[in-house]
């Protein structure tokens, strides 16, 4: 009996290593002669160490990435672990071919999006082929500048009840911990514009945010995930303790979206919706069916909410932080900004910015831009390719794992010059912009699969920024260390403390 187990043990190991074996062979053939920096590899973990340094995905991994991007400055190999290859595209000519398809994101096996699934389901971010290109159809008119405009007035009274609590803090002559006060905001504007849903999410008595908490968690915990190889198995995973935590938390934020979806399915039974123009994003999931009269299921409407839930509050507060952060490092632009507000909201007639003053705010959206080139709210995103790419003399096979480095891209010294790491609003002014390739500058992505709220995170970031600047002068505080942190949008480790002295 025990030589047939021995046996059995002995197979099944010598087929896991005969496997293991013929990948590593396959892969390294498919990339021989890549771009990789093989001093940076160890022989069996492969560039894990700099991923995980420490532990986690912040400062070390990102000045890495710099460098290799300036050794290779159209593309490099990724290893994580002995048999996995990742080709970064850091070159608007090498992630352009890739970024004009709709090919897929990849969702198999180790894959970074397939960790997000439980999370955020196939709603429209990780959704590929028929089912995203009928839900981005569906959902476009949500973003018609018509339906946005109305939005400044929401963005508005959120920022003012950001300046109310940023205010405590100036009273009491303490540094506020933006990025947590920012995400609340940034929160209660989603809520209020996609979903017509009110809450108290930015009331500071409440002393935390369990939804902002719990979505920090799962996009902390979802980034790690894709790190640790040896977690990639749901069956493992999920029965550590860090899987089921993530489970619960999951579970939690699809309690939240429920709760949203039910209250607007009750709404929407007493009104009359061929009195209304326009339909916002969770009346058009609602009400939406398809040529056979069939309305989404329940868990496609559910997926929806949570991706808008999370991309459309994680990403904003991380830009508007960020930029925050460069300006208060930076008080002669910060203070050019203020200029220009004052100036345009003295021209206004009624004292208060509206949709058409925000284009007048051009040196703010210079620096809201910059800020984003130099932090990347989102700073990375994955493609699988339909059709072979040619970067330089190698050719990228179909179906590998792309990750287009929009981090390493926006401090491509070939594209931005040495300075990259400077921040420089005149890299957007109008002469500059026209001489720029479209590629060069992608914050939201581009082509089909490019970002579908931009606009309204663009109009967005200025209303909140201007109301912030029109009342506070800010500076850092500079006994609280700034460091980055990767998760799946650019957030700060221990948050980002700035004083705030009304002007
Ligand atoms: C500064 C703010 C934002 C940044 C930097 C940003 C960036 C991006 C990027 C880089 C992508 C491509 C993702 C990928 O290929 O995996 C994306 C997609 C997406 N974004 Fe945003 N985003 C922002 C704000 C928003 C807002 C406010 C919303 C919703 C109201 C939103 C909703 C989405 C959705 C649904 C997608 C998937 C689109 C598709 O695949 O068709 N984003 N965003």
């Amino acid at each position: 009996m025990a030589d047939i187990f021995i046996l059995g043990a002995s197979t099944i190991l010598v087929l896991v290593i005969t496997h293991l074996l013929i990948k590593i062979i396959k892969v390294k053939y498919t990339f021989w002669g890549f771009p990789e920096s093989i001093y940076d590899k160890h022989w069996l973990l492969g560039h894990l160490p700099h991923i995980r340094h420490q532990g986690y995905l912040g400062q070390h991994f990102l000045d890495k990435i710099i460098e290799w991007t300036e050794k290779y400055p159209t593309m490099f190999l990724l290893w994580i672990g002995p048999a996995t290859a990742r080709v970064v595209l850091n070159h608007p000519d090498s992630l352009k071919q890739i970024l004009r398809t709709a090919d897929p994101k990849p969702v198999g096996y180790g894959q970074a999006y397939r960790h997000g699934i439980p999370w955020l389901g196939e709603g429209l971010l990780i959704a590929g082929g028929a089912k995203w290109k009928r839900s981005r159809r569906l959902l476009t008119p949500a973003f018609h500048f018509d339906i946005l405009k109305p939005y400044v007035k929401v963005y508005k009274t959120c920022a003012d009840q950001l300046v109310k609590n940023i205010q405590t803090f100036a009273d009491r002559k303490e540094s506020a911990e933006v990025f947590g006060l920012v995400s609340g905001c940034t929160l209660d504007i989603i809520l209020q514009c996609a979903f017509s849903y009110e809450t108290d999410c930015q009331n500071l008595l409440r002393n935390d945010n369990r939804y902002v908490t719990t979505v920090y968690e799962i996009a902390t915990e979802w980034t790690r995930r894709n790190t640790c190889p040896w977690l990639y198995s749901d069956l493992f995973y999920f029965n550590t303790k860090m899987g089921k935590q993530f489970k619960s938390h999951c579970d939690y934020v699809h309690t939240v979206a429920d709760d949203i979806i039910a209250k607007r399915r009750r709404a929407l039974e007493d009104a009359d919706l061929s009195e209304r123009k326009y339909l916002d994003f969770l009346d058009i999931l609602l009400t939406a069916k398809d040529g056979d009269g069939q309305g989404m299921s329940i868990e496609d409407i559910r997926s929806e909410v949570d991706t808008f839930l999370f991309e459309g509050h994680d990403t904003t507060a991380s830009a508007i932080s960020w930029i925050l952060y460069s300006l208060a490092e930076h008080p002669e632009h910060q203070m050019k900004c203020q200029e220009e507000i004052d100036r345009v909201v003295s021209e206004t007639e009624s004292g208060e910015l509206e949709w058409n003053d925000l284009d007048r705010l051009e040196y703010l959206t210079q620096c809201i831009k910059e800020g984003m080139r130099l932090h990347s709210p989102v700073p990375g995103i994955l493609r699988e390719n339909q059709a072979p790419i040619k970067v330089d003399n190698h050719v990228i096979p179909t179906g590998s794992c792309l990750t287009i480095s929009i981090y390493c891209l926006h401090h491509n010294p070939t594209v931005w010059g040495q300075d990259h790491m400077d921040f420089r609003p005149e890299r957007f002014s109008k002469e500059n912009v026209r001489k720029m390739d479209p590629f060069a500058y992608c914050p939201f992505s581009a082509g089909p699969r490019n970002c579908i709220g931009q606009n309204f995170a663009m109009a967005e970031e200025k209303m909140v920024l201007a109301t912030l600047l029109q009342r506070f002068t800010f500076s850092v505080d500079k006994t609280h260390m700034v460091e980055k942190l990767l998760a799946a949008v650019m957030r700060a480790r221990n948050g980002i403390k700035l004083f705030a002295s009304p002007r």
